[in-house]
């Protein structure tokens, strides 16, 4: 460590106090840490004109503070979005272990001000940029390093859920820090966008409300096709870059709709079903056609951080919380008592919460019965179930629908993320459709996605209604 640029830094902070209004600001700390910092940045054109801080806290954190300023001030936006912890700490002269947390809140203040200035910054297009949607996993990262020739990384700040922070999800604050490691790592330009009030308005409220109509909602396809490719790609507009590039396993046909991956296993058309045409036609998706062993090969080669990083499993502003507490905490949906009946009324057991029940769940139901049993609908209170001929359906009523295609092209549809395609005819036309099954289907649950495919193709896109 070499204390004197460390000293120089302390004695006289470059920017402290400066720029306390005007510009956008980020803040980071808190009471868990003892220190807090707040960085400004002005951003006009595609240009750092002005920027500031103040700290609370340890001399590092001022130290940190007075870096992160010199290193952006009159800078291009891009050269400041590469400045992160390890640029700070260089510019300190080296920070002991313990010291790098400072270096560490200041990069996170230093990005959040300028995710915000970004919204607003005008940089000149360049035909060949692509933005890249960083989620801190495996996928995204191998997304970005294979277009890291003209490249520019976002990463989206969700979720911060105050009694836990969802540190393993792709949401959350850790998750910013790490991608926004991997990207600097490999040169990139990393910029944070923080969408909290967006998501909890546009995917949060919206899953909170079908829970409590008794719905199964499926939140991953309104954020994708609402909330978070919407706004990236209103700031790539803004940076510059025609694309956007995500980790989604998914291929664009020639006439610009969605198609299946060249892996069936990773598919994820299913969870871009709502995106429209006009959006996919600014769509990349480089992991389209391989598999997730290769994506991973690839990661270890180029021997990105996250290349052995475990795949999310739930729903991010779920993870560590479970959906049963968090309807609880955030919707109300208390435990309320109920019966558990089969068609014909007869009473076979009990449960704490119909929310907690979805059409076609099989396990988790408590009851003794000779024959598997399946939840066929909610009742209010009532859950009832029965067996699988019961749970079977071969008509299917879709409100909110958009076909991109005319209806007489769909000849399958998949109502459920994991489920194969099922074939069927659209009667009627407008929002509200029916779907003919060639065969019955066990489980489909209102307010799932109904994916209107020809072949692998997606044509259109709808929600599963009672
Ligand atoms: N918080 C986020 N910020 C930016 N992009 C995100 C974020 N979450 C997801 N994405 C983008 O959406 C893609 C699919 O996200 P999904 O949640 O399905 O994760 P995944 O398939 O596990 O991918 P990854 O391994 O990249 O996390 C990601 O590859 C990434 O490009």
């Amino acid at each position: 460590m070499d204390r004197e640029r460390f000293e120089e830094h302390l004695a006289a902070p470059t920017g402290r106090g400066a720029l306390r209004s005007g510009g956008h600001d980020g803040h980071a700390g808190g009471a868990l840490c003892g220190d807090l910092i707040r960085v400004s940045v002005r951003v006009e054109g595609d240009r750092v004109v002005a920027a500031g801080f103040d700290a609370d806290g340890c001399g590092a954190l001022t130290a940190a503070g007075s870096a992160a300023v010199m290193l952006v001030e009159g800078e291009h936006i891009f050269t400041a979005a590469r400045v992160g912890t390890t640029a700070i700490a260089e510019e300190l002269g080296g920070l002991s272990p313990g010291k790098l947390h400072a270096a560490d809140l200041a990069a996170d203040a230093l990005h959040r001000a300028l995710g915000a200035a970004a919204r607003e910054a005008a940089v000149p297009v360049d035909e060949g940029r692509v933005l890249v949607a960083m989620s801190g996993g495996v996928d995204s990262a191998v997304a970005a390093h294979l277009l890291r020739e003209n490249a520019v990384a976002v990463t989206l700040e969700l979720w911060r859920d105050e009694e836990n922070d969802a540190g393993a999800s792709c949401c959350s604050a850790d998750a910013v820090r790490l991608a926004r490691m991997v990207a600097h790592q490999m040169g990139l330009p990393h910029f944070t966008l923080d969408l909290r009030p967006e998501f909890r308005a546009g995917v949060v409220d919206p899953f909170l409300a079908g829970y409590a109509a008794g719905e199964t909602p499926n939140p991953c396809v309104s954020c994708n096709g609402h909330v978070r490719l919407d706004e990236m790609l209103a700031l790539a507009d803004r940076l510059g870059a025609p694309f956007l590039a995500t980790g989604h396993y998914a291929r664009v046909t020639e006439d610009g709709l969605l198609r299946a991956a060249a892996d069936p296993a990773k598919d994820q058309s299913y969870m871009l079903a709502a995106l429209s045409p006009a959006s996919i036609a600014r769509m990349r998706f480089p992991l389209a056609e391989l598999t997730k062993p290769e994506v991973r090969v690839i990661a270890t080669e180029a021997a990105l951080p996250v290349a052995s990083r475990a795949d999310s499993q739930d729903l991010c502003f779920l993870a560590g919380t479970g959906k049963a507490r968090f309807l609880a905490r955030h919707a109300g949906l208390e435990d309320k008592p109920g019966e558990i009946v089969t068609t014909t009324g007869e009473i076979v057991g009990d449960h704490h919460g119909a929310h907690n029940f979805t059409v076609g769940q099989r396990k988790g139901l408590g009851v003794q019965a000779p024959e598997p049993l399946y939840v066929i609908r909610t009742e209010g209170r009532r859950v009832v179930v029965g067996s699988k001929d019961e749970l079977a359906t071969q008509r299917v009523r879709v409100r909110g629908a958009r076909l991109h295609r005319p209806g007489s092209e769909v000849d399958a549809v998949r109502l459920r993320y994991h489920s194969r395609a099922v074939p069927c005819r659209v009667v009627g036309e407008g929002r509200s459709l029916e779907l003919e099954l060639g065969e019955p289907f066990h489980g489909a649950a209102p307010g799932q996605t109904a994916c209107l495919l020809r072949g692998d193709v997606v044509v259109g896109v709808g929600t599963i209604t009672a």
